[in-house]
């Protein structure tokens, strides 16, 4: 069955609600200009929230303070979604011990060509790459052409972002066979709320038999 990862939550009630509705990642944005943003005071109150799901912090070129203060809140993963090089990530994954997530932008085939340098990643997410003069290092609910994934064979573990919605999840898990999907906008009706009836057909639409 396909891993949803919820991404940008912001609110306790609806923390808890996501989690109950089978989430199995839970991301919290820590990425500064973010409509998701969240402080690491606010994080502390949302992770009590999560239940079974495992809560992600999402770091856009974090140094290495910011690292120690989010991993100082206990989260067991860290989804990097800058320009960290595999250097980077090799040095965050031995400072820390804990998962690592890189993230890569997709809009041709060659921006797939540098993700097997990413050697210390425990998992790779492919999303869109962020659209031209865009503020933002994520978060635009932008789906990239998913025929860019045909015939690619992923280093390890990975994971599907990038414009997911209820309506084209099945047919995105269809196109790229992708283990684990993610989506932030495409769960919201007001940009940085989550939705209670989008979430919970985005869950059910991606684990569908
Ligand atoms: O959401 C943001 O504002 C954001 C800011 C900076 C970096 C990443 C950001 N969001 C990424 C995500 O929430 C997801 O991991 C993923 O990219 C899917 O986003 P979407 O296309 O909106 O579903």
């Amino acid at each position: 069955m396909t891993s949803v990862k919820i991404c940008g939550l912001t609110d306790p009630d609806l923390v808890g609600f996501v989690a109950r509705e089978g989430a199995d990642w839970i991301g919290f944005n820590f990425a500064p200009g973010s409509p998701r943003r969240v402080t690491p005071q606010a994080a502390a109150t949302l992770l009590m929230q999560v239940g079974r799901a495992r809560p992600v912090a999402l770091l856009v070129d974090p140094d290495d303070a910011e690292i120690d203060t989010i991993a100082a809140l206990g989260f067991p993963v860290l989804q990097l979604h800058g320009a960290e090089t595999p250097g980077r990530v090799a040095a965050i994954k031995a400072r820390t011990g804990l998962e690592i997530w890189k993230v890569l932008g997709v809009a041709q085939r060659a921006d797939l060509d540098g993700a097997a340098a990413y050697t210390a990643a425990d998992r790779l997410l492919i999303d869109a790459k962020p659209p031209e003069g865009a503020t933002r290092a994520g978060g635009h609910g932008q789906v990239f052409d998913w025929t860019i994934l045909d015939h690619w064979t992923a280093p390890g573990p990975w994971m599907l972002a990038g414009g997911l919605t209820p309506g084209n999840v099945a047919a995105a898990i269809a196109a790229t066979g992708a283990p684990a999907v993610d989506v932030a906008s495409g769960v919201e009706r007001i940009r940085g709320l989550k939705d209670r009836d989008l979430v919970r057909a985005f869950i059910r639409a991606a684990k569908q038999p």
